[in-house]
This record gives structure tokens, C-alpha cells and sequence, in this order.
């Protein structure tokens, strides 16, 4: 996380303070900067100076160091030099890109006036300079600073301190790409699953949570964190700002919130309101998360199973990247918030697989869509970008070509027979946008579209006769220019005369050096007026050309001013119907998941699962969807395996399977390709594997792998550990757990005890559905007590002395670790596995398997102690005499009171 200082954001109208002191002492322009600056504290200040954005004093200082441009000085203040850098504005985005992903955040400062409107206050005026927009990691809508595959939340935290304990939290998040609104309640256990969940680009809390200490932990896992005052989070203004955001008397029709949800959902808009100062992105009305409608998978567990991004950081090797067949990017996004959050309602999940199964069914429908949505745009951005007026030409013609591309989907839907539940709430919301504002756009915008409005060209022939009449003379004047130059050149007689434009001189004649004098000399130059001699030409002008180029001039300005009164006209249409355009827009959002993971179970052989309300987990021939594809690449099979942790028919609850089996062999890919596949169904996706059935996980353990956290000052073991207490604490019988050698990071015993008792408490207490790998083969001869507990192993076969991976699983338990050929085959000295064997050999003659059979037989099976009994032991009699003695202050009693205590002491002892 980046530790920011608080910002002091003032609301959009309101001035800055002014700085008197510094006024004092400072030029005008310095001591605008000042007040400016003094009112955005904690944000990198872009000052617009002409054609660059220049920053001065720290921030220059921070701004050359992250993006590594040149520090300047620029005058004094209070003596000492200004350090001062600056960006081009047209670069800037590339710019504002670099210093958002380092953790910054930036005040855009623009000239809010003409310069020759100041100059016309008088000599000394400052150019009027404001705020225009505060650009924060959470707020972004520009495409270049925005993942295209990605959501990008703003989050907004309140909590609720509870005098009883257990605080809650208020959280609402918001993507103002997309108009996505969303808020929910959880308790403080449940705080962490659900941002790794979310996975916000940008919180905001108030400056007491930011420095709170418990929650400063969860806090630094977030990419950036910025403390605002309390006002924002106020409880009892709320539901007012809400209403005025969204224009309503009562939030009551909208949503209906908690008071808690309210508040963070109010911080939220308040928050998007200022950064955007005072423009009005429009958001969905704040859509209420009921808590326990998705699986809730801890942070650990999704870095662990790799879901979005590998350990390593990267999204190639995830799941996310091996499932995602997505064509268009808003389908990416909603494949990954489906995955972030599968669902825990199995009639839900069974109408996306219905979708899915259609389109299984019907490749060549699949197909069709496919290709459809693979040239539509993304509607949600581009209509985001137009609400905040910082949309182009082509955002129009992605709202018209999303309308277009909507009619073809839906043609093409038609002609599915029945078409489940899913698919036709998709085809009404594509349904929704007028077509009369597509073939309105089709008529006014031209077939190539320049990327900025003011660039003007965008508006078609023939659509507005106004427009088509300032063009014509623009287009007629700079005819007249070309005759121009013929007749100059006769009359010069200089063949080589040229009419030229750039944007310093506008329009002049140039001739080569050699003709210079001649057009300077009697009577040439009562025509030509001299303005520039270069190396090799010499630039004239004439009254003439210069009357003419007011004309083009006056007649382009007129032309692009029409065409942005046109672009304002279009934009304000698109807007007026934006809830359908998003509408529609997320109903190929949807189409595109469907259809994608169709076309993933189609190319890699998976199954619809069947998912209900039971304890069931029955796997047959599943496969590890990301190491399957991996081998497939290089030509090699994967080998399918069984997994059946369903309650037997007396039994009420899952299976608990103990894995042993030699290093190399497959036990990590087995434990993960279960966990993931239970993950797929959930979020409804077909399967890696010839039969699932699977009862709904409402939480999804797993301590897999292992990494020292040495930046939170934690071990690999002490890692092992808190990770293994959650799973302990928390799992349930709707649980699925899995557990990859616990207890390895310390001395053997130490380690085989901690495995031996956590195994004895997940199946006594916790009763979850779980898969424990192990190298401990001593805690195989568990099975003979804990009756849901199964042993399975898988296996290799040895062969001339080397060890074959079969890659198989089966029941039983493996007898040795092979871990010396694989050490062997890892390429240790031939001396050292020789040496290593010969260790081996003696170990093995102690034979540690005898001891834990004995273990078996002589411990009583674990006990789940009571709760209250381990939390609140009354004190035993050695106890309370120890803590009467502590109590007496011998200096400060009198003989008589000393007698007394000592008879008391003498009372408490044990009667014997
Ligand atoms: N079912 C399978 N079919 C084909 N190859 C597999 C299968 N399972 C695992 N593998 C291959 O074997 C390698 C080792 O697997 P894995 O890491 O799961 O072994 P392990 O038993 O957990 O090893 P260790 O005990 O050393 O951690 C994997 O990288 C994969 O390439």
C-alpha cells in the first residue's frame, strides 16, 4: 500500500483559502500556484502553463524522480530556487499513467480563461487558473489509464464500533469506467475475504481508520489508501447525499441500504464527486450484496490458488487466463468478478450453466455470437467517458455500433429454440436502446473519426446544411489560396514560389534564398512583405493572403464550432437512455461469458457439473484445468483422478482424505484441481472432468505452498500457521478445506503432532470436506479411529533403481517419499545420495511408523474442547493462593492485620 498523507479535497465550488503570508513575498502567478496547491495537499499539482502541465517546489522533486524527467529551477521563492518540471499536455496521459501506478495521486490545474482576456484586466493579471479534476487510482475512466480486462473499484470502508466487540463494516464500491455501484455489510472477520475479493485499485476510510491498528494490516494489503476527513463518512448526512446525487426525494425506491451501507456508499459518491469536480458521472443505483450469496475464499487462499494472478505476480499461469476465451474486454471483467465471487445459490448457478449448455449445444450459434461481439464496442467505457466530458467521436460511434451489433445478436438469438432464462433476460436488455439513436448517430457521424472532438471532421456531409456551408468556404478559400500561388509565381516569375501554412506565421510565401532580394527589391515588395529569412528560404506575406486566411480561419472556426455544438447534441441523446445502453451493454457482457465458456468446455472436453444443496463432492476423472493445459501444450497427457469426499449414506458429513505419496508425485496438483474445480462450478462453468457433483461450498479453504511474508515479519512457518489457525477457527460443514503438508516448516515431531491434531480437530470439529496431503505417512494409521477419514495415495512405480511418476491416485498410503531419486534426478552429487541412502537405511531401522501405531492405540481420540472451557478456566487452587500472596503489601499492614492474612492464606489451603 502506498501510506498517503490525508488529502484535503475542498468540495467542487467552494474557493481555495488564501495564503496570506506567502502573498506577501510572491509574484502573482507564484502566489496563485500557492493557494491552489494549499487547497490540494497530498496531491501532485498539475499547473497548466501554455502547452505543458508544470509542477514546482516537492512535487517537482517527486514527479522527476518517478517518471524520470529533467528538474529545472524557475525563479525564487523566499530566496531559494523553485525546483520546477513540467510535461507536454499532449503526452500527459502517458504521464498521469506512470505516476497513478507508482501510488500517486494528481490535481489537474487548467487556464480557465483566454490569456488575452487576462491581459485585457490589465498588465500584471494572472491568467485564471482551477481545478479541474483530481485524477486517483480509484477514478480513473480514460482507456489508457484503465485495464482494458479488468474492473477498476473504488471502495469506500465505514465501521461501526460495536461496544460488545465485533465491529462491522460498511463497504460500497464503485467502477466509474463501468457506472457499477455496489455495497454490503460484513463483520470484521469477514472484512478481509471481502476486499481480496473486491480487490479495489483505491479505498478510502477516514483518518481514524487509517491509523487504526488492527485494521492496518488488512489495510497495507491494498494497492493504495487514502484517509479523508470525517464529514465524508457521516453517518446522519448520508442519505441526503445520496439523494442528491441521484436526483431523487427518497433513496427508498433505489436501494435499500443499511444505515452503514449508506454511509460508505455516501463517501463513495461524495469522493467521486469531488475528484471529478463538480461533473456528475453516472452510476447505477447502489445494488445490495446479500451476505453469503458468494463463496468466501480468504486472501490467502485465492493468492494461493492462483485464481487471477500466479504467485509470481502474473496473470499467464493463472486460472483466470486458462478459462478465459472472453472476445470482447467487459466480458473479461465479468468472467473475472464472476470468478472472484462464485456463487453459493444453486438454482442461480444452474441458469448460467443452462446458458452455457445452449451454447455447447449449438456451436454454430456460439460461433455467430462470438464473432458479433468480437468487433462490438465497449459501450460501458465509452458512455462513462461521455458522462464526464471527456469523450471523443469515437465513443459516439461505439454507442452506434453497439446498437448495430445488438440487432445482430439479437437476430441471431431468434433462432435459438427456447432459449433458457439467462439468454432471454439478455436479449430484453439488448432489446432496450432506442434504434432511432442509432440510426441518428449512423447519419451524423463520418466514416473515419478522429480520436479528439476538436479536431474536428467528424460530423458527415449533408447532415446539418450550416455546418456543410462553413465547410464549403473554408474548403473554397483554400482553393483560392492554390490559384494564388500560380498567379504569384507568374508575376514573380519565380517558377519555384511557394504558398505554405504552419501554425506560427499561418499563411506566407516562400521562395529560395537566391530569389529572396528580388521579392525585397522595388516594386516586387510594395506586394511581398518580408517576415522571416531561414538557412535556404526567404517568407513573405501579403495583405491579400492575409485576408484570405481570416476568412478560412473565421469559416474553420465556425465549421468546428457547429460540430461541436453537434458532438455536445449527440452526447447529451446518448446520455438521456444511458441505464439502457448499460443494460445492453452488459447483456453482451454476459453473452460473452456464456458463450466463451462454452466454447472452453467444447475445446477442453468438460462437463456440465450438477450442483445442490447437498454435502456432496464426487469428482470422476477430474483433471487440473491450468497444469492439463500446460502439458497439452508440450504434447503430454494429464492424468484424470477420482475425488469422493461425499458423506457416506449414515453419515451427516464429508470425508476427510489423508494423500501420501512420493515428492513429485501429483498430491499439490490434486488437492488444487479439486479446490478449482469446485470454484468453476460455482461460478458456473462446465468442468474438468467426466462427472461432478458437487454440494454447495459456502467457504473455500487452503493452505497450500509456502513463502516466507518477511515484510509482515513472518516465517515460512509462522505463515504455515496463522494460515492453518483461520482454517481451524473458521471451516464449517459446508466447508471444503485443503491442507498440502502441514507442519513441514519445523523439526519433524513438532511438525508430525501439529498435523496429527489438526487432522483429529478438522474431522472432529470442524466436519468439513477436506484433502490433507502429507509426507507424514505415520498419520495414515489415523484411519483405524476417525471413521469418515480415507486414505489415498498415488502412485509410482520404481524401476532400474529410478522412480516412475504414474501420476495416479488410489486408495492406500504410500510407504516412502522416493524423496532421494528425485533429489536424483534433481541433479545432487552422486556422493551425496550415496551418503544420503546410507542415512536413510539407519532412520529407517528406528522405524517412527511403530511409534505411531502405538500413538494410535494409547492416545484417547482428540477431544474437542468446549469453547468456554479453553477461554475461561477457572483458576486452580495453586493459583488463586499464588495471587493472594501477590495482593499483600507487607510494609503497609499492621502486626495485627498481617496475623489475619496469614490465617487467610492458611484458610485457603486444600483440606486435607
Ligand atoms: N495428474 C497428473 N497428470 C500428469 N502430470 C501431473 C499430474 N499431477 C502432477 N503432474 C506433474 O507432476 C508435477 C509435480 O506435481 P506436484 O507438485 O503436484 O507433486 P507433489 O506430489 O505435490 O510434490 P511434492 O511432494 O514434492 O510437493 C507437476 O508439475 C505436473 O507437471
Amino acid at each position: 500500500m502506498t501510506m498517503q498523507q490525508p488529502i484535503q479535497v475542498p468540495p467542487a465550488d467552494e474557493a481555495p483559502a488564501p495564503q496570506a503570508e506567502a502573498a506577501a513575498r510572491v509574484t502573482p502567478m507564484m502566489e496563485q500556484y500557492l493557494e491552489i496547491k494549499a487547497a490540494h495537499q497530498g496531491l501532485l499539482l498539475f499547473y497548466r502553463m501554455g502547452d505543458f502541465y508544470e509542477l514546482f517546489f516537492e512535487d517537482a522533486e517527486i514527479a522527476s524522480k518517478t517518471l524520470g524527467i529533467v528538474l529545472t529551477k524557475r525563479g525564487k521563492h523566499q530566496g531559494a530556487d523553485i525546483p520546477m518540471c513540467g510535461v507536454p499536455v499532449e503526452r500527459a496521459e502517458d504521464y498521469l499513467h506512470r505516476l497513478i501506478s507508482a501510488g500517486h495521486r494528481v490535481a489537474v490545474c487548467e487556464q480557465t480563461e483566454d490569456p488575452a482576456a487576462a491581459k485585457a484586466r490589465g498588465n500584471k493579471s494572472v491568467v485564471r487558473r482551477g481545478v479541474v479534476r483530481l485524477v486517483t487510482p480509484g477514478t480513473l475512466t480514460e482507456d489508457t489509464l484503465l485495464d482494458a480486462r479488468a474492473n477498476n473499484y473504488l471502495l469506500a470502508i465505514a465501521r461501526a464500533r460495536s461496544s460488545a466487540g465485533g465491529d462491522r463494516f460498511g463497504l460500497a464500491w464503485i467502477d466509474i469506467s463501468t457506472a457499477e455501484f455496489m455495497v454490503t455489510e460484513v463483520s470484521g472477520g469477514e472484512l478481509a475475504a471481502t476486499l481480496a475479493r473486491i480487490n479495489p485499485n483505491e479505498a478510502i476510510v477516514t483518518d481514524a481508520l487509517f491509523g487504526d491498528n488492527e485494521l492496518g494490516q488488512i489495510l497495507r494489503e491494498l494497492p493504495a489508501v487514502t484517509p479523508l476527513t470525517r464529514d465524508v463518512f457521516d453517518g446522519a448526512t448520508a442519505e441526503k447525499r445520496l439523494c442528491d446525487y441521484f436526483a431523487v426525494a427518497t433513496m427508498d425506491g433505489l436501494a435499500q441500504l443499511t444505515r452503514l451501507e449508506a454511509t460508505a456508499a455516501a463517501a463513495a459518491v461524495t469522493y467521486v464527486d469531488r475528484t471529478q469536480v463538480g461533473k456528475h458521472p453516472p452510476l447505477s443505483p447502489p445494488a445490495r450484496e446479500a451476505s453469503g450469496a458468494t463463496m468466501a475464499i480468504d486472501p490467502a487462499t485465492r493468492a494461493n490458488l492462483e485464481l487471477t494472478r500466479t504467485l509470481a505476480g502474473e496473470r499467464r499461469g493463472s486460472l483466470l487466463d486458462a478459462i478465459d476465451r472472453t472476445v470482447t474486454s467487459a466480458g473479461s471483467r465479468l468472467l473475472a468478478q464472476r470468478l472472484a465471487a462464485p456463487l453459493t445459490d444453486a438454482p442461480a448457478i444452474g441458469r448460467r450453466l443452462d446458458a452455457v449448455s445452449a451454447f455447447v449445444a449449438d456451436s454454430a450459434a456460439r460461433e455467430d455470437i462470438r464473432s458479433i461481439l468480437r468487433g462490438a464496442p465497449d459501450m460501458s467505457r465509452a458512455l462513462a467517458r461521455l458522462s464526464v466530458g471527456r469523450g471523443g467521436p469515437r465513443d459516439l460511434a461505439g454507442i452506434r455500433d453497439g446498437i448495430i451489433a445488438a440487432d445482430q445478436v439479437l437476430t441471431r438469438l431468434s433462432e435459438l429454440d427456447q432459449p433458457p432464462q439467462e439468454i432471454a433476460a439478455v436479449m430484453a436488455a439488448l432489446q432496450r436502446p432506442s434504434r432511432e439513436l442509432a440510426a441518428e448517430f449512423a447519419s451524423a457521424l463520418d466514416e473515419q473519426l478522429p480520436l479528439i472532438k476538436r479536431d474536428g471532421g467528424f460530423v458527415r456531409q449533408g447532415y446539418e446544411p450550416a455546418l456543410d456551408e462553413a465547410r464549403n468556404l473554408r474548403d473554397a478559400s483554400r482553393l483560392v489560396v492554390a490559384s494564388m500561388q500560380a498567379r504569384y509565381a507568374d508575376a514573380t516569375s519565380v517558377k519555384g514560389l511557394k504558398i505554405r501554412h504552419n501554425n506560427v506565421l499561418g499563411y506566407f510565401v516562400e521562395v529560395t534564398a537566391q530569389h529572396g532580394d528580388k521579392l525585397m527589391s522595388p516594386p516586387l515588395n510594395a506586394t511581398f512583405i518580408h517576415r522571416q529569412t531561414l538557412a535556404g528560404q526567404v517568407r513573405f506575406t501579403t495583405s491579400e493572403l492575409g485576408e484570405i486566411e481570416a476568412k478560412i480561419a473565421n469559416a474553420g472556426d465556425r465549421a468546428l464550432g457547429l460540430e461541436l455544438e453537434i458532438f455536445e447534441r449527440l452526447c447529451g441523446k446518448a446520455l438521456a437512455i444511458s441505464d439502457d445502453l448499460r443494460a445492453a451493454a452488459q447483456g453482451f457482457a454476459r453473452l460473452d461469458v456464456a458463450t466463451s465458456l462454452a466454447k472452453l468446455a467444447v475445446d477442453e472436453n468438460y462437463v456440465r457439473p450438477e450442483v445442490d444443496g447437498s454435502l456432496s463432492f464426487a469428482i470422476e476423472a477430474g483433471r487440473h484445468p491450468v497444469v492439463e493445459q500446460a502439458l497439452k501444450r508440450n504434447g503430454e497427457p494429464f492424468i484424470a483422478n477420482a475425488c469422493d469426499l461425499s458423506p457416506a449414506p449414515a453419515q451427516k458429513s464429508g470425508q476427510l482424505w489423508l494423500l501420501t505419496g512420493p515428492n513429485m508425485a501429483g498430491k499439490s496438483t490434486f488437492l488444487r484441481q479439486n479446490a478449482l474445480i469446485a470454484l468453476m462450478a460455482q461460478i458456473g462453468s462446465f468442468v474438468p472432468a467426466t462427472r461432478a457433483r458437487i454440494g454447495i461450498v459456502d467457504r473455500l479453504f487452503s493452505r497450500v505452498g509456502a513463502a516466507d511474508d518477511l515484510a509482515r515479519g513472518r516465517s515460512t512457518f509462522m505463515v504455515e500457521m496463522v494460515e492453518t489457525a483461520a482454517i481451524l477457527n473458521q471451516a464449517g460443514e459446508r466447508s471444503l478445506v485443503i491442507l498440502d503438508e502441514i507442519g513441514r516448516g519445523t523439526a519433524t515431531f513438532d511438525g508430525l503432532s501439529i498435523a496429527w491434531a489438526a487432522i483429529e480437530h478438522l474431522h472432529e470439529s470442524n466436519r468439513c470436506r477436506t484433502l490433507f496431503a502429507t509426507h507424514y505417512h505415520e498419520l495414515t494409521a489415523l484411519a483405524a479411529k476417525l471413521p469418515r477419514m480415507f486414505n489415498a495415495t498415488v502412485r509410482v512405480k520404481e524401476w532400474q533403481g529410478n522412480v516412475v511418476f504414474l501420476h495416479e491416485v488410489l486408495p492406500g498410503s504410500a510407504d516412502r517419499s522416493y524423496g532421494i531419486q528425485v533429489a536424483k534426478l534433481a541433479g545432487l552429487p552422486p556422493a551425496v545420495i550415496t551418503r544420503a541412502k546410507s542415512v536413510l537405511s539407519k532412520l529407517e531401522a528406528q522405524d517412527r511408523g511403530q511409534t505411531a501405531r502405538a500413538l494410535v492405540d494409547d492416545l484417547p481420540l482428540f477431544a474437542v474442547p468446549t469453547r468456554a472451557a479453553t477461554e475461561a478456566a477457572p483458576p486452580s487452587e495453586a493459583e488463586q493462593l499464588m495471587e493472594a500472596v501477590k495482593a499483600l503489601q507487607p510494609d503497609e499492614m499492621s502486626p495485627r492485620e498481617a496475623l489475619d492474612a496469614l490465617y487467610a492464606l492458611k484458610a485457603k489451603l486444600p483440606k486435607s
